[in-house]
């Protein structure tokens, strides 16, 4: 018999970072390991890159398979902002993806080009989510911390050059940073936020590895380590999925995408036309308030998760964090349609309703464009709330689609595991994905649309004008 071969796959995600330790052959997953991670509050979100590098030694460590592992891979939030010093030091904290500060700066950018010449480059509209505008930002409010800057990273680049010693990245991830195109890094956009490219690592193609395990760290030294990608990129290889086949994922950040071979390409800026990890596209839409806005509301109204009731007219936008779809980055949120009857499960009902609402109206835009067929395939659930009831069951209403949970957990590591196990076997990552059968799981009919609720939360949209743009920038 072979002997077992080990692999590791790493989700640095916006909440906690989690390694799996998995058996390359079958998929099994041999242990498991969760360290948290602090975002500060506020009006930015960032992150001390130093403790994602904690978090990462702690959960790894905590899989009980770490002097084993022949590899390793890690996916990582995207577009967060790593700007470190000639000792690779962080110079500041990390301006995370969900940090809307960047929010005029994205917009001069768009002012600059026009969305259309944007999306014709980096194949998306830059937003304050993409790194080009917290780059801008930075450079304004912070010009010192830049000018200390030497080298810029993303949060999987930062922790994979820390296991490697590699400056590299991936075309999945580095595709949202906003100065990335297909034919290489965008000299004009370089020069246009003052960032010089040799302060960037480099792109590895599909399948390279970004380099092996250097000694002293709590992973068996010469392990290969392959190049990562950002955590969507991440899930879509962990579910191997094929062209057409769509995702949601509920977390964080709300995200929905499928794979497609064409370029997408949306100047109205719902889509973001991201390229995946292997050498195809994820049209990917994201919401800034999920499962934390969500989770936050029913703790206002002092309700379980899943206390949630049917009926009444009330509508909920959960827009806590500001909102990047619709693109309302100085948006609060906002509750309207209560009456003496309305009862908690309600609000709370509507708030799940407000939260799923843009992403399966943008899931309508990911397929549109993606040129695929399959696209009346079950629309696959995962991330920490697709484990939730009520969540479940407002997709499947909201969505009228048929709904597959995959039973594997973690499919952003399990993603990770599988890039590395490909250095192994020499597969490629969604092929290894698609033997370990992780997409397996049960199927949940399709549920009568329900088209009141979602015409009431596109009407409450189109009349709430200021309250949720307000002209002078951010409404509390
Ligand atoms: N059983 C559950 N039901 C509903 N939501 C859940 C459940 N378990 C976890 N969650 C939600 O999952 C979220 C974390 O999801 P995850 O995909 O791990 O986030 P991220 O990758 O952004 O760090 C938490 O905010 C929590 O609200
Ligand atoms: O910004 C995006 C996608 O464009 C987010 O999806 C981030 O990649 C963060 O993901 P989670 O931590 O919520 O998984």
């Amino acid at each position: 018999m072979a002997a077992q071969r080990i692999v590791i796959g790493i989700d640095s995600s916006t909440q906690s970072t989690k390694a799996l330790a998995v058996d390359a052959e079958s998929g099994a997953v041999l242990g498991t390991g969760r360290a948290a991670h602090e975002v500060t509050t506020g009006e930015g979100r960032e992150s001390d890159p130093a403790q994602w590098w904690r978090a990462l030694t702690e959960a790894v460590a905590a899989t009980g398979h770490a002097e084993r592992a022949e590899a390793v891979a890690v996916g990582g939030q995207q577009h967060g902002l790593v700007t470190l010093d000639a000792r690779g030091t962080p110079v500041r904290p990390a301006l995370l993806w969900n940090d809307v500060r960047s929010a005029p700066q994205a917009a001069a950018l768009r002012e600059r080009w026009g969305a259309a010449e944007w999306v014709r480059r980096v194949g998306s509209v830059p937003g304050a989510a993409l790194t080009v505008a917290k780059w801008a930002w930075l450079r304004e409010n912070e010009p010192h911390r830049a000018e200390a800057t030497t080298a810029v990273r993303l949060p999987h680049d930062y922790l994979t050059e820390r296991l490697t010693g590699t400056a590299a990245t991936d075309r999945g991830d580095v595709s949202g940073t906003g100065w990335w195109t297909p034919e290489g890094y965008d000299r004009e956009i370089l020069d246009l936020v003052g960032l010089d490219e040799a302060m960037l690592p480099t792109v590895l193609g599909p399948g390279r590895a970004a380099g092996t395990v250097r000694s002293g760290l709590p992973l068996r030294e010469g392990a290969l380590v392959a190049a990562g990608t950002g955590d969507n990129m991440a899930a879509a290889l962990g579910l191997g999925l094929r062209p057409g086949q769509p995702a949601l994922s509920l977390g964080t950040s709300g995200t929905v995408y499928a794979v497609t071979r064409g370029r997408p390409q949306d100047p109205s800026g719902t889509v973001s036309g991201f390229a995946d990890a292997l050498g195809n596209w994820l049209p990917l839409a994201c919401t800034l308030n999920c499962t934390l806005a969500v989770d936050r509301i029913a703790a206002l109204l002092g309700r379980d998760r899943e206390e949630v009731e049917p009926g009444g007219g009330a509508v909920v936008l959960p827009y806590l964090d500001g909102e990047r779809t619709p693109d309302l980055p100085y948006s609060a949120g906002l509750f309207t349609g209560l009456r003496h009857d309305t009862t908690a499960g309600q609000l709370l009902q509507a708030a799940y309703d407000g939260a799923a609402y843009s992403l399966l109206a943008a899931l309508d835009d990911v397929l549109a464009g993606s040129g695929e067929e399959g696209a009346e395939l079950p629309l696959l659930l995962i991330g920490g709330g697709a484990r939730g009831t009520a969540w479940q069951h407002t997709v499947r209403r909201l969505s009228g689609r048929a709904v597959r949970i995959p039973e594997a957990q973690e499919l952003v590591a399990l993603g990770a595991a599988a890039q590395a196990a490909a250095l192994l076997t020499d597969e490629q990552p969604d092929e290894v994905a698609r033997r370990w059968r992780t997409a397996e799981g049960p199927l949940h009919a399709p549920l009568p649309r329900d088209t009141e609720t979602l015409e009431r939360i596109a009407g409450t949209l189109e009349r709430a004008g200021a309250l949720v743009d307000p002209p002078g920038g951010r409404a509390t």
